[in-house]
């Protein structure tokens, strides 16, 4: 196995309420990783503790260990911003810059990097498009405003503006609960496809969506991991009572 995150005894709070008990979990490289687990479980604070998110709220503290290829991203020697640009991240609406043209979203985070030549820039932004395949619905209009694309088409560009800066890893928190179903199978085509190269995380509550597009799966309760597994194993023959009547739809 070949892991790429490794969680050991992660704890999450805000404030006095704790929100992320002991997590223990090694992620592997290239596959994708589903976090499921009924409303308010800690799903997305598990995930914004990978990249560093979860301390910009004031009360959120956390402990433990998060080791980005072998290397604890919580060492005081560690910039955070630079571990928001290994560890990518898409939202669960689609946030364009809105005064910004759609080239510009893409082209955003390079700039604040440095890069500033126009053929550089050129090339990484239709590359990233293309990746997100967004470019041919939108090569002939990079000028136009990133917020008059349709809500799928933004998550794309989202998507686009994540994969620009060249991450390792992409935390996708459920990216497509605001789509509409055919926009959903583009972005879990895309998925499919984006793990040849990335190391994917996505929190989702569509046990249809975990099952269709990760090869594990990480099951949270009030905070806690009951279980990971292969996905199929987990959907097929959950080792914990609490898994099966979650994904058999008797809680959550
Ligand atoms: N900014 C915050 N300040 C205080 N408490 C918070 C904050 N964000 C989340 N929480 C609390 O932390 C707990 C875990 O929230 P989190 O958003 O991680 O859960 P989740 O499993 O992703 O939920 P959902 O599926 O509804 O998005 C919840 O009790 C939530 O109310």
């Amino acid at each position: 196995m070949n892991e790429q995150v490794n969680v050991i005894d992660l704890n999450a709070y805000f404030g006095h309420i704790h929100v992320l008990k002991g997590i223990n979990i090694a992620i592997e490289q290239k596959q994708v990783t589903a976090i499921i687990g009924p409303s308010g479980c800690g799903k997305s604070t598990f995930i914004r503790c990978i990249n560093r998110l979860h301390e910009v709220v004031p009360s959120a503290r956390l402990s433990g260990e998060v080791f980005l290829d072998g290397k604890n991203i919580y060492a005081p020697d560690v910039d955070p911003i630079e571990i928001r640009h290994r560890v990518g991240m898409v939202f669960q609406r689609p946030n364009p810059f809105p005064v910004l043209s759609i080239y510009d979203n893409v082209a955003a985070g390079l700039k604040l990097n440095g890069v500033r030549k126009r053929g550089q820039l050129d090339g990484i932004v239709e590359e990233s498009l293309k990746m997100a395949a967004l470019w041919d619905e939108v090569k002939d209009k990079l000028g136009a405003s990133g917020v008059s694309l349709s809500g799928g088409q933004q998550q794309r560009l989202c998507i686009a503006r994540a994969l620009a800066v060249k991450p390792e890893i992409i935390l996708f928190d459920e990216p497509c609960s605001a789509l509409d179903p055919i926009s959903t199978g583009k972005i879990e085509e895309l998925i499919f496809r984006l793990k040849q190269d990335y190391t994917i995380i996505i929190v989702t509550h569509n046990m249809q969506q975990a099952a269709r597009v990760s090869d594990r799966a990480a099951f949270f309760l009030l905070g806690e991991l009951i279980e990971f597994d292969r996905t199929e194993m987990m959907f097929e023959a959950p080792a914990d009572k609490r898994t099966e009547d979650y994904i058999t739809g008797r809680f959550g």
